[in-house]
């Protein structure tokens, strides 16, 4: 290892209080995307993150604002949450990398059925994880940036890139906007950039590192059925009204069946065919079945194979459902008729699948459904946003890079790997930059994003951390773009 390295990688251990510091002020705040009551709590984050970009030397910092939310949304006037963008350093004769995060975090509730407080950070030393809303998904690996930076002052060492920092607040609310803008700054601020690495994934297990050179898109959609114009009582109305709750489960239940089958007609046949060569890639993979079954905490695998949970995770569409506004969902038993429900559903998109032709034989599929129930309440189905999927090769400087770095500090090769989840960005980086997008994960498979008990491990913070300075200083030596 160089000697900068060295001295980088131990400053990265000696500031971990720091660093376990920062993360606790920043996982406090319960900057939830998706709820409007909470937007003042994502701005008083970017607020925070903006401080630790200036404490630690970032410069140029813009909390660039995108307007207000557009439709569909209940609160009118809702402003969007800031991007922060943000460099350290501007040295022409380095290389420039852009590095993307997202502040924002899913909803989380102790009654849940989390273990501790989702938003206080628990910090088990003992067993080696951090627990937290966030915590991996994407708030652990975005403040890790700020970080590198202060460990390579602490170390004295030459910064070896200039680094540019695009940190959103509304990237599991479908990145609202965020597209205008990067075009618009492809040429302004984010002129002479090199290189765009993210750092909003996971390894595919919990032992192997991976470096992701794909991600499947996802177009979220809501079916809304209304009838009567308030709540019923069902003792006085069963029977004698017809129901929105029960033409909603009906058209939710044709969508998809239990084994995972998509029933939209059409679907199928945008997916991209499998080639031979494709198919020999997931045979190297670093997999088990039984791996699945522990992230879940269950035995519910569709598929028993390696090969067929890689290919429905990564190179297949899927269809979840996800819940229902409007409807009764707390304990008890209240025997209400709800007169309003939005059904909420989301396919994940891939190669070659077309955004709007999808959205149009969803609400095809769904007013067809709707019409055979001969109901004489009203249906409509929406998309409320969409992100593309994205797929690159991912033999190029800096994923060679990322895997000698990878390989420093976990002393394996990673496996390259698709992902399963969206980011809903990627493609339009790669695009309007016209650069290579490198991801570059922290976490493990069974960190729980999105879920109860979200965790990361202290070794994927750490190791993390020198893999993102160790990537930096050999992209930055490296002769190609
Ligand atoms: N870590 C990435 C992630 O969790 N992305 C979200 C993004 C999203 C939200 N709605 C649509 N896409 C994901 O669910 O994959
Ligand atoms: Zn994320
Ligand atoms: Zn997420």
């Amino acid at each position: 290892m160089s000697h900068s390295l060295t001295s980088v990688f131990q400053k990265i251990d000696s500031l971990k209080p720091q660093f376990f510091s920062r993360l606790t002020k920043a996982i406090q705040i319960p900057a939830v995307s998706s709820d409007e009551s909470l937007r003042s709590k994502v701005f008083d984050k970017a607020k925070f993150i903006s401080e630790q970009l200036s404490q630690s030397g970032f410069h140029d910092i813009k909390m660039v604002d995108l307007g207000i939310q557009p439709p569909p949304i209940s609160t009118p006037n809702l402003s969007l949450p800031p991007v922060i963008l943000s460099r350290f350093g501007s040295d022409p004769s380095k290389k420039t990398v852009l590095v993307y995060g997202h502040y924002d975090v899913q909803p989380a509730q102790l009654e849940d059925g989390w273990d501790t407080e989702p938003f206080k950070l628990a910090i088990d030393e003992a067993k080696g994880i951090m627990k937290g809303r966030g915590v991996t998904d994407d708030t652990g690996p975005l403040l890790s940036w700020i970080n590198v930076v202060d460990a390579f002052k602490a170390s004295g060492q030459e910064f070896p890139v200039n680094l540019v920092t695009c940190f959103e607040g509304m990237e599991e609310s479908g990145s609202l906007k965020l597209d205008e803008l990067i075009k618009k700054e492809a040429n302004g601020y984010f002129k002479g950039v090199d290189a765009v690495c993210i750092s909003d994934n996971y390894w595919l297990g919990t032992k192997k590192p991976v470096l992701t050179y794909g991600l499947r898109g996802c177009n979220y959609y809501q079916t809304i059925i209304e009838g009567p114009t308030a709540d019923l009582h069902s003792g006085i109305f069963g029977g004698v009204v017809a129901e929105p709750m029960i033409d909603l489960m009906q058209v939710l239940g044709s969508l998809v069946d239990s084994k995972g089958k998509i029933l939209i007609d059409g679907i199928d046949e945008m997916v991209a065919p499998l080639t031979e060569k494709e198919k020999a890639l997931y045979k190297d993979i670093e997999f088990s079945v039984e791996e699945l079954n522990a992230a879940t905490g269950s035995k519910t695998s569709l598929y028993d194979k390696k090969e067929d949970i890689l290919m429905h995770r990564w190179r297949y569409p899927s269809l979840s459902i996800h819940g229902v506004e409007g409807a009764f969902s707390a304990q008890g038993a209240k025997t209400v008729i709800p007169a309003k429900v939005f059904g909420k559903f989301s396919i994940r998109t891939v190669p070659d699948m077309d955004s709007e032709k999808l959205t149009s034989l969803v609400q095809k599929h769904c007013d067809a459904k709707f019409k055979s129930l001969n109901s004489p309440n009203k249906c409509r189905t929406e998309l409320i946003h969409d992100g593309a999927y994205w797929v690159s090769d991912p033999f190029n400087a800096q994923f060679t890079a990322a895997k000698k770095a990878t390989k420093l500090v976990y002393g394996v090769d990673p496996d390259f790997t698709r992902e399963g989840g969206s980011i809903p960005i990627t493609l339009t980086f790669q695009d309007a930059l016209n650069t290579s997008v490198l991801l570059l994960p922290m976490g493990r498979g069974d960190d729980g994003a999105h879920s109860i008990n979200e965790k990361l491990d202290i070794s994927n913070f750490v190791g993390g951390m020198k893999t993102m300075a160790a990537y930096l200083q050999y992209y930055s030596e490296s002769p190609e773009n």
